[in-house]
């Protein structure tokens, strides 16, 4: 991966619908290989970009370039791009066979060298020759999304686009699916542009996570990044449950900090962030850099993990997650004190 040598570049691009614009001005970089997810809360403009850079519509302004081929007024089925959707749009009366032969056909590919390129994909997708013969209608919901898989790629394209592919299938066989595209992605070298309402998607395949807010990107990272570091109030609760508290002057209401965090975070004005995961139960008198008090509201098992919700005595609340063997006894009502490192939280700039 180099920044140098984007396979797929936009540059300040627009879409308006009317008076409504769903881009505004967007600028993105793909790397050649990368699996890059486009995450965003309904609306918030992923299918409009998705279909400006297959070529299902044309932009209001800003040109996309594939390396160094402005590709945006070429017509979708000139360009090397290929889209795998949540409905499949696979041919349910032909055999596997002739599903991911399809795209060869269209390029006039010899019969025999067709069917050696279709064995060749049922292998990489993980099904056996024998379903080479098989109809679709007889496959299950995950074999399907393989053969349209397998079909994708029999276009050889240089960039893959899924909308949304796993959304429709069962929490088991979406996980299974998660890990064989991650891996499919590994073994082809494709660049795979993938977009998500599912935030644990994303997080479980990409490289990077492109976050998308009302028609612009909020921040474009590595999930460990986005995770730790959100650049707004808006990736910090979109990335999972998190505790914010107002920081003003280096002074956060609720939150007691010790001399050394209050240096840490300096004069800061901003929003605090704090995971639930990096508090944990104080005994006793014991400090932390950042210590909170208050009583128990609320605990949920989740597992290995214990959630608790706590009201503090300014009365916020605070949401912490501890594994079980740290759990607090007492349940509800219980007066607790709880702790975290300087280290573990975040400033962000936003107020
Ligand atoms: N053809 C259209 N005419 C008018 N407005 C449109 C059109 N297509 C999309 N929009 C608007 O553009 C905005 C972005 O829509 P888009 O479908 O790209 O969002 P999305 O992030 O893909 O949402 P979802 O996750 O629900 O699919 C929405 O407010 C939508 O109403």
């Amino acid at each position: 991966m180099s920044d140098t040598t984007p396979i797929l570049r936009i540059n300040a691009l627009t879409k308006t619908f009317n008076e409504f614009t769903a881009l505004h001005a967007i600028d993105l970089k793909v790397h050649d290989g990368e699996f890059l997810a486009i995450v965003g809360p309904s609306g918030s403009g992923k299918t409009t970009l998705i279909r400006l850079l297959v070529g299902m519509d044309e932009p209001s302004d800003g040109s996309i370039w594939l390396r160094d081929q402005r590709i945006d007024e070429m017509p979708a089925n000139k360009r090397p791009t290929c889209m795998v959707f949540q409905s499949l749009a696979l041919f349910p009366h032909m055999t596997v066979g002739q599903n991911i032969e399809f795209p060869l056909k269209l390029r006039k590919v010899a019969p025999e060298d067709r069917k050696a390129r279709a064995l060749e994909l049922l292998d990489l997708l993980r099904l056996p020759q024998d379903y080479y013969s098989k109809r679709i209608d007889q496959c299950s919901g995950g074999e399907r999304q393989r053969v349209a898989l397998a079909r994708a790629l029999a276009f050889d394209p240089e960039i893959l686009f899924f909308d949304e592919p796993l959304s429709a299938l069962d929490y088991r066989l979406r996980k299974a699916l998660e890990k064989e595209l991650k891996d499919l992605h590994a073994r082809t070298g494709k660049t795979f542009i993938y977009i998500t309402h599912s935030l644990e998607e994303a997080m479980v395949m990409s490289d990077r996570i492109a976050i998308m807010r009302a028609g612009r990107f909020e921040q474009i990272a590595p999930a460990e990044e986005i995770y730790a570091r959100p650049v707004s109030r808006f990736v910090a609760e979109f990335m999972g449950e998190v505790n914010l508290f107002p920081i003003r002057a280096g002074q956060a209401e609720g939150v007691t900090l010790s001399p050394a965090a209050a240096s840490a975070f300096g004069g800061a004005t901003g929003t605090l962030m704090v995971r639930p995961e990096s508090l944990q139960f104080l005994e006793g008198e014991e400090h932390a850099e950042l210590t909170f008090a208050g009583r128990i509201e609320a605990e949920y098992m989740l597992g290995s993990r214990v959630q608790y919700t706590v009201t503090l005595e300014g009365g916020q609340t605070l949401i912490a997650e501890v594994l079980r063997e740290n759990a607090m006894p007492g349940g509800p009502g219980t007066p607790v004190r709880l702790g975290c490192a300087a280290a573990a939280c975040h400033l962000i700039a936003e107020a």
